[in-house]
């Protein structure tokens, strides 16, 4: 693989003659292949080398068929780049994780640190899960959903947008799109987008969101920041220049020398580099920086509002859905045209407060639909950590079953009946089906379907534990 000049040039500026050409070797392996497990639906995997910064990241010996497994497809982990669980360190280290938090993930799609947030923060915080290109922004509801933690609400705005919720988040994430340096090895179309003119824009616009969104973090939140590239521009100097800009401090994490980070440092903020020869990972930076605490709290509207935007759910329709979840007490029913969602009382306020701003594409827990007098379960109740599955009939497929339900093709189970059947595969919840005597009537949701036509011999791929 050619790299342009510009770039090596630099890199090898950055890390001197000699780590220079491991750095390049590093660049000709094969990435690592790297998983991070949903705990709450699967169990830890003994036999796989863990991710040394994080407790539910494991990397694979050789790279599956992610699309046959059908445990992936229930939501039972995630893939991720190694270095980009990083993340986890900030939020363990910088944030008190057993508060109730408001936490937004500005540039979210498809959903890695989303998810990644969404199990780290107590169920009652409330992530705001964002992504401004709507095609994209519904890859992360499926994969929010999918995730099934329930306190998550998907929006699709742009940066600026906001700013109509000042002081609003105690921690934000920006993981920033960029000139993807450190994706050159994953992914060789990005060694031909790239140009020195390309990474000057990517800065400008960085720093652009960064403002943009800068007024949302309450003083004294923290700020977590990062790109997959290597040049100063849109890493140290961004930060740099937040600090400058904003007063923001930089927040130090504490790093175990066999990780293979490298700190750096640039006008007092410090920042964490990953590079492939160092780290079992793609290139990667990080940088944490604290929001300064005004001398004059400003009010920001806690004062109850006369209006919500959310609607309650009807009481004959609450009764239904009530006894679908564990601890059904602890939620606020909403419901929005028909369709009928759980939201965790606790963070009722603060989503309602997103609502009155921001365009929310999923919320919560999707629980059913009214049609008539009836009510048709979603897909976000069977993929829900929470759902109460002694409520629901529910039938265990087998691989080639389960791979054709995801497929969204009829299914015969050999069952009758005219019940609303769960559908599982080891376990794990993957849909519904609606059995008309014999006959399934299959209800996975069709844009999420499997598109891959299946292989003669199917391999049980499936990776984890339940
Ligand atoms: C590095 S990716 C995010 C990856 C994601 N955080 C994850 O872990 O899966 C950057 C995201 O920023 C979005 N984006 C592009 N332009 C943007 C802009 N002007 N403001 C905010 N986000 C933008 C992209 O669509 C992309 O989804």
């Amino acid at each position: 693989m050619q790299y342009p000049k510009t770039f090596t040039d630099r890199m090898q500026r950055m890390l001197g003659e000699e780590e220079f050409s491991t750095f390049l070797e590093a660049l000709q392996q094969a990435p690592p292949v790297s998983i991070r497990i949903n705990k709450a639906k699967a169990t830890q995997l003994p036999g796989l080398q863990p991710v040394p910064w994080s407790e539910t990241g494991y990397y694979l010996p050789t790279r599956p068929s992610f699309t046959l497994d059908p445990t992936l497809h229930a939501g039972a982990y995630y893939v991720q780049e190694a270095s980009s669980m990083f993340v986890e360190q900030a939020l363990r280290q910088a944030v008190d994780l057993e508060e109730p938090l408001q936490v937004l993930d500005l540039c979210g799609a498809p959903g890695g640190k989303s998810t990644l947030l969404a199990s780290l923060i107590s169920a009652d915080s409330l992530l705001v899960s964002n992504e401004v290109i709507r095609s994209r922004a519904s890859i992360l509801a499926e994969n929010v959903a999918k995730w099934g933690s329930g306190n998550v609400l998907v929006t699709s705005n742009d940066p600026r947008d906001f700013g109509r919720l000042p002081d609003f988040f105690d921690v934000m994430v920006v993981d920033a799109p960029c000139s993807g340096e450190g994706m050159f090895r994953k992914d060789p179309q990005a060694v031909g987008e790239w140009s020195e003119e390309n990474v000057n824009l990517c800065a400008q616009r960085q720093q652009r969101i960064l403002l943009d969104v800068w007024e949302a973090l309450k003083p004294g939140g923290v700020l977590i920041y990062s790109t997959c590239t290597w040049n100063e521009q849109e890493n140290e100097a961004n930060m740099a220049w937040l600090s400058e800009q904003e007063g923001a401090e930089s927040i130090n994490l504490a790093l175990q020398p066999e990780w293979g980070v490298v700190p750096s440092q640039l006008k007092g903020v410090e920042g964490y580099r990953f590079y492939p020869h160092r780290v079992q990972g793609e290139g990667f930076f990080m940088a944490v920086v604290r929001k300064a605490v005004r001398e004059e709290a400003i009010s920001h509207g806690k004062s109850r509002k006369k209006k919500y935007k959310l609607s309650i759910a009807g009481k004959k329709e609450q009764a239904l859905v009530a006894d679908w979840l564990q601890r059904p007490g602890q939620y606020t029913f909403v419901q929005h045209g028909e369709k009928i969602s759980a939201i965790p009382e606790n963070i009722f306020e603060a989503a309602d407060e997103v609502y009155q701003h921001l365009y929310v594409l999923y919320a919560g827990t999707e629980l059913a639909e009214v049609y008539g007098k009836k009510l048709k379960p979603l897909q976000g109740l069977a993929l829900s950590q929470y759902l109460d599955r002694s409520v629901f009939t529910s039938a265990e497929l087998n691989l080639e079953q389960a791979l054709r339900y995801l497929r969204k093709e009829d299914t015969c189970l050999g069952t009758s009946g005219n019940d609303w059947l769960l559908l599982e595969y080891k376990g794990l919840p993957l849909g519904w089906a609606k059995q008309i005597g014999n006959r399934l009537n299959n209800y996975y949701p069709k844009e999420w379907r499997i598109r891959m036509e299946l292989p003669a011999a199917l391999p049980d791929a499936s990776l984890v534990i339940r």
